[in-house]
């Protein structure tokens, strides 16, 4: 029987009305391979465009700190100009862009450089006009304190209306405190979660303050070195705790927790997104976050949840877990050399999302769980 369900899109259900219509019509049964084809063609729902780890600086071409990776640092420019080009050029416009955060390199600090920088990318990302929700990672930190990220053109953090009653419309313990984190709905039935992965650290945390002292606790209880950016074993998980790796809060991860309750209750497809990796199969386990255990476990104990987006692993990785997660850590555009790109566009439907690389970014079918 010819079953054509959905809730998202009333464009949907008319188009439903109408293969109803045809395939009765067609007197049927042989044609419904037709007509499977014609669903699958259907157009998307929405699309997004994400994009990860820009490290913008005008500086000479560099290495990463193994010098085992070429990172180029004017070309990131370019090569972010190159997939807002396509984004803009596209018929349907992408709904949103993901940044997955590093938007601009540590290295403009060093310059004295970091506002400049940062117009410029931000600059850049305003000539398509798409709306942009920002990711916050290790080089943000490194330009900016928390509360000028506050204030700068990286906070997209948006109020939704949609869940106003429910008290969960940002992450907020104190104001002293306040995380990076919160969530918006683009579509009916769907949910992005945006992560705050160095709520939890010593270099999103300023000294003193209670999440600095957790941080450097946390820290120190599994790395002795002086130098905290070093890894305390040379293989294995515990290579993640390292300075320039964070964590989430309790009060994050309960937040989040209550977040997906609700969105469980509304039948919602729920994408979370943070600068850190969680899935260990997912990423280079010296860019996992710190405590990314806890967050596998909420994440799983909610059905709600299809995928989760990562950055700061710059090779990129890819897992669908044991619960049906995607786990998908998106290629830094800052090792990408010039003649190839490292973006991506998906496209939402109802039983399933499609990831259409660009360059190092593969393409991926990510069917719902
Ligand atoms: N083994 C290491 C790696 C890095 N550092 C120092 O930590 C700071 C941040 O490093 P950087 O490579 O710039 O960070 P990214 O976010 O671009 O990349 C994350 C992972 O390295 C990707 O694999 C910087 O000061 C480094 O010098 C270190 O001391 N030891």
């Amino acid at each position: 029987m010819l079953k054509f369900k959905c809730p998202f899109r009333k464009s949907c259900v008319t188009e439903g009305r109408f293969l109803g219509w045809w395939a009765k019509s067609e007197k049927l049964t042989g044609r419904l391979t037709r007509t499977k084809k014609m669903y699958g063609s259907l157009p998307p729902l929405f699309t997004f465009g994400v994009i990860a780890d820009i490290q913008y600086a005008d500086i000479e071409d560099g290495f990463n700190f193994k010098h085992t990776r070429k990172r180029y640092y004017r070309n990131s420019l370019r090569l972010l100009r190159r997939a807002n080009e396509k984004w803009k050029s596209e018929a349907v416009q992408p709904r949103f862009i993901i940044q997955l955060g590093d938007v601009i390199d540590g290295y403009n600090k060093k310059y004295d450089a970091s506002e400049r920088a940062l117009e410029t990318v931000v600059n850049e990302l305003d000539k398509s006009a798409i709306e942009v929700h920002h990711v916050w990672g290790n080089h943000e930190f490194y330009n900016f304190s928390r509360d000028d990220l506050m204030m700068s053109a990286l906070n997209s953090k948006t109020v939704d209306g949609t869940m106003a009653e429910d008290a969960v419309q940002s992450c907020s313990v104190s104001d002293t405190e306040e995380s990076y984190a919160y969530h918006f709905s683009p579509a009916p039935y769907f949910r992005f979660v945006v992560l705050d992965a160095y709520d939890l650290s010593i270099i999103g945390r300023k000294e003193p303050s209670t999440r600095y002292y957790e941080a450097l606790e946390m820290l120190q209880a599994h790395n002795d070195n002086d130098d905290l950016n070093h890894p305390p074993v040379a293989e294995g998980l515990e290579q993640r705790f390292v300075k320039f790796n964070g964590g989430f809060s309790q009060g994050q991860l309960d937040w989040l927790d209550r977040l997906l309750t609700l969105s469980d209750e509304k039948l919602e497809k729920v994408v979370v997104v943070s600068h850190l990796p969680v899935h260990p199969y997912s990423t280079d386990p010296i860019c996992l976050a710190w405590n990314y255990d806890r967050v596998l476990s909420i994440l799983h104990s909610h059905k709600s949840v299809v995928c989760f987006m990562a950055g700061h692993d710059h090779d990129g990785g890819y897992y669908r877990d044991a619960s049906g997660v995607h786990h998908l850590t998106f290629e830094g555009v800052i090792e990408t050399p010039p003649e190839s790109e490292a973006f991506g566009t998906v496209y939402v439907y109802e039983d399933r999302m499609a990831l259409k690389g660009n360059g190092r970014v593969s393409d991926r079918v990510l069917p719902y769980p």
